[in-house]
């Protein structure tokens, strides 16, 4: 898994990253060059953790500033970006597209420039590496969300992307599938971002980012980190700022 030092560690640059969304600055002046096998992001609700995960996958550009994950502007170079990083949601379905689990495996490597049949048997391999071959006509509308979950990991894992981001994507799911998929995550080759404000999700991460009202409260190890992160959370547990309406 990410932790294995064979793992080539990716390289996340930031420079004076900030974005808005509508009149509202959501994130701002992000500064960052780091290596890394396992990113923690951590952060309140609203911190801009989900909107910097989406920046990181591309989904969406900077208004101002520069990112380079792995030396790919990933917004930009979308074909580089498809071999770069890949990103699960928490909500499989608003990943998942297709009827059937094969055509869902398959339509990451079609969008990578694999010919369909080409496509179709590589996706077949995931399905069978997974041990879950008997999978590929399943109608994805019949699985469990911790099932749909599973076929979004092997859909990215099929990619092999270099980064994968993890946004939250285990959080409504009960204990023993959460555990399960953890596992299933462990055979993904590359670097990890895992988003999440529960530290206790983040036990893995080397390093972890603290993002406090759109801005880096706090980069480095993550024993240092989530220490200071729970005690501050903790901290502002005792106030009553849920009041506060957004300005
Ligand atoms: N589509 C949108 N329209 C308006 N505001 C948005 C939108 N997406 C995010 N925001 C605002 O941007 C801020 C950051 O949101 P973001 O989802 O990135 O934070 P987060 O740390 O992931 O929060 P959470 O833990 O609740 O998911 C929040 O104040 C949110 O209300």
């Amino acid at each position: 898994m990410s932790t294995q030092a064979d793992i080539a560690a990716a390289h996340l640059r930031l420079e004076q990253v900030s974005c808005r969304i509508g009149p509202r600055a959501v994130l701002e002046g992000l500064e960052l060059d780091l290596r890394f096998r396992a990113l923690g992001v951590v952060g309140r609700n609203g911190s801009g953790k989900s909107t910097l995960a989406r920046l990181l996958a591309g989904l969406m550009a900077p208004d101002a500033g520069q990112l380079r994950l792995c030396g790919v502007d990933v917004a930009a170079d979308r074909a580089a970006a498809l071999s770069t990083v890949g990103i699960l949601f928490q909500n499989p379905d608003h990943q998942i597209i297709f009827p059937t689990v094969l055509e869902e495996v398959a339509f990451g490597l079609r969008q990578q420039g694999l010919r369909r049949r080409d496509a179709d048997d590589a996706a077949r391999a995931v399905l069978a590496a997974f041990g879950k071959a008997a999978w590929e006509e399943a109608p994805v509308s019949t699985l469990s969300q911790g099932q749909k979950s599973l076929v979004c990991l092997m859909s990215i894992v099929a990619m092999r992307p270099r980064v994968l981001i993890l946004d939250e994507p285990f959080a409504g799911l009960d204990i023993p599938t959460k555990a399960q998929l953890m596992r299933y995550l462990g055979r993904y080759h590359g670097s990890v971002i895992h988003v999440s404000h529960a530290p206790e999700d983040l036990a893995d991460c080397e390093t972890v980012l603290w993002l406090e009202q759109g801005r880096i409260r706090d980069v480095g190890a993550s024993g240092t980190v989530l220490p200071a992160y729970l005690a501050e959370m903790t901290r502002q547990g005792e106030g009553d700022d849920i009041s506060d309406l957004p300005g």
